[in-house]
């Protein structure tokens, strides 16, 4: 995988006196004293992160932690007062924070699109001209232009309303408008700052799915801020959280829940269900650390109510469950399966944890094993690292 977008040490201070802000955040100082001091405000600060091709990063905060800041400067829509922003234009990284006017036209025309979170539609231009107004200002000539753009409405399904004015149409609408357009100018990074905030939850839904569903095959990077982390967690590969300016932690979805930096990070996900994010190989224990019951078996539960006997090959050759030979079957059978022949039940690492769970329910709370795509046994998960992770203890 290839870097598309690369923040390295990036502080961005609003206001006429730079330096001396600069001087105090170098000596320790926070946001509330360097205003208070200098009146400039602290808009992000020794900002690092790694944005991938292809990914979808989330920047996640309340209110005036700097999401926004820091996403605005991948287009110097923010101007970045020190470090570098590095952005892919093809086989090369541009510095936006340096580079010439020219170079950033280039990138903005090119690279880098831009979703709103108030739409900023233009009230007095057709649904179509809206979607192409970037393409018109980049001097795509007509009949190219028309063509992309009743690709881009077809894609978010939005034909039908070419003709018709932004008022027209309903919020939801709206900001797929907002999407065409931004995919109009086939720029590969999509900068996307709470692009569905002010939509009503149901179509906030909607569209959340339908983005999730195009970037399927887009396979664009998408900075997405958000303030909401159920969306987070819902569209993110990698989410990072920020407070007073500062990144405090920067991770796939499943270690924010399982393993928050701070007391902040924890606030935010104390009311997240973390079965809508742990999968089987976030809770399992790694077979190299259950326990031998001597001969080639292991135990899968610190009860040891089940075992395995293990080949040499890495397959399970044998199992018992309470003392008695039992069969595997995988989880996915778990509703159809009859109750009488003692089993364990398998999963995949990718297997969610709600899966696993009713598994466990149907078997008594017994164990469940975890094969890799090649059958060989990985781990295995019991009914105690189930419930650390869900009370996340
Ligand atoms: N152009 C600007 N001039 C001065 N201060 C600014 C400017 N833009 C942002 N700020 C300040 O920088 C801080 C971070 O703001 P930012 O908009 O990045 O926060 P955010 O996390 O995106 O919050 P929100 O969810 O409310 O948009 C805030 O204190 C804000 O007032």
């Amino acid at each position: 995988m290839s870097v598309a977008v690369d923040f390295r040490n990036v502080d961005i201070v609003f206001g006429e006196n730079q330096k001396a802000a600069l001087a105090m955040l170098d000596a320790g100082a926070d946001r509330a004293d360097i205003l208070e001091k200098t009146g400039q405000v602290l808009g992000a600060a020794g900002a690092n992160l790694t944005v991938e091709e292809g990914e979808i990063s989330v920047l996640m905060g309340l209110s005036g932690s700097g999401k926004s800041t820091l996403l605005r400067a991948v287009n110097r829509l923010n101007v970045v007062t020190r470090g570098q922003v590095l952005v892919k234009d093809g086989d090369r990284m541009v510095d936006i924070v340096s580079c010439d006017e020219a170079t950033l036209r280039h990138m903005r025309q090119k690279n880098v699109a831009m979703v709103f979170q108030q739409f900023a539609l233009l009230p007095w231009r057709t649904v179509a001209e809206n979607v192409g107004f970037g393409l018109e200002l980049a001097g795509v000539p007509d009949a190219e232009r028309k063509e992309r753009v009743a690709r881009q409405l077809k894609l978010v399904n939005l034909d039908q309303w070419a003709n018709k004015y932004a008022h027209e149409l309903s919020g939801g609408m709206q900001q797929r408008v907002g999407l065409a357009r931004a995919f109009a100018t086939e720029a590969p990074i999509l900068l996307m700052d709470e692009p569905f905030s002010a939509l009503d939850p149901l179509i906030r839904t909607k569209l959340q799915d339908e983005l999730l569903q195009l970037q399927k095959s887009l396979k664009k990077t998408i900075v997405f801020v958000s303030h909401d982390l159920e969306e987070a967690l819902k569209i993110g590969n990698r989410i990072t959280i920020m407070e007073g300016g500062r990144i405090v932690q920067s991770g796939p979805p499943e270690d924010i829940v399982l393993k928050p930096a701070n007391a902040y990070v924890r606030d935010f996900i104390a009311n997240v269900n973390p079965l809508s994010v742990l999968t089987a190989w976030n809770v399992m224990r790694d077979r190299r650390d259950l326990e031998s019951a001597g001969e080639g078996w292991l135990w899968l539960d610190r009860r040891r109510t089940t075992r395995f006997k293990i080949d040499s090959d890495g397959l399970v050759a044998a199992a018992e469950r309470d003392g008695k030979p039992a069969v595997w079957v995988s989880c996915d059978d778990v509703e159809s399966l009859p109750d009488d022949a003692p089993h364990v039940f398998w999963a995949r690492p990718g297997t969610s944890l709600k899966t696993v769970m009713l598994a466990m329910h149907r078997s008594q709370t017994s164990p469940v094993a975890l094969f890799d795509e090649q059958s060989r046994f990985v781990g295995a998960i019991g009914i105690r690292d189930v419930l650390s992770a869900v009370l996340r203890r």
